[in-house]
């Protein structure tokens, strides 16, 4: 598995753990930045993996800021893209079972380090549940971007 990760500022600490944490599994990581604590905006950082997702380069991508909410907000504009904010571990089971989310969103202000290690390890190790519901949704969610 081979991950896109990218934070601004405001999670600079959670990016530099839980990059550390994925490559102690094994894990592939490319990380976009940003790389110290001075003050960037997110939109940038959430284009920079959001276009590693949709090129294929990477199985799927996780993305942080102070809340996770700026920097899911900018993933969500590129096409192709369903990124998820998870908040505990069941959103980040279900955004992966039911949306097929390709990207994580994380807040640094917002969630704990154990609680976000914990939804990026379930994030990425969960399957999306192919069920003609599911997929009938995310194919409207795909059309809604050519409106
Ligand atoms: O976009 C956000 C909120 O939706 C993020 O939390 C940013 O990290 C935050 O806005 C950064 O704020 P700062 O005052 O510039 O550090």
């Amino acid at each position: 598995m081979k991950l896109g990760i990218g934070c601004d500022h405001g999670a600079y600490e959670y990016k530099t753990e839980i990059v550390e944490m994925l490559q102690e599994q094994g894990l592939e990581v490319i990380d976009c930045g940003c790389y110290d604590r001075k003050s960037v905006d997110y939109p940038d950082y959430a284009e920079k993996v959001a276009n590693l997702v949709v090129a294929g380069d990477v199985d799927l991508g996780i993305v942080m800021c102070g809340t996770g909410i700026g920097i899911s907000m900018a993933a969500n504009k590129i096409k192709g893209i369903r990124c998820g904010l998870c908040t505990n571990t069941t959103m980040a089971r279900l955004t992966r079972e039911h949306n097929d989310a390709n990207m994580l969103a994380l807040g640094q202000r917002t969630t704990g380090i154990e609680v976000a290690k914990d939804i990026v390890n379930t994030f990425v190790n969960t399957e999306f549940s192919y069920g003609e519901r599911h997929q009938k949704r995310i194919k409207k969610l795909h059309d809604l971007e050519e409106c």
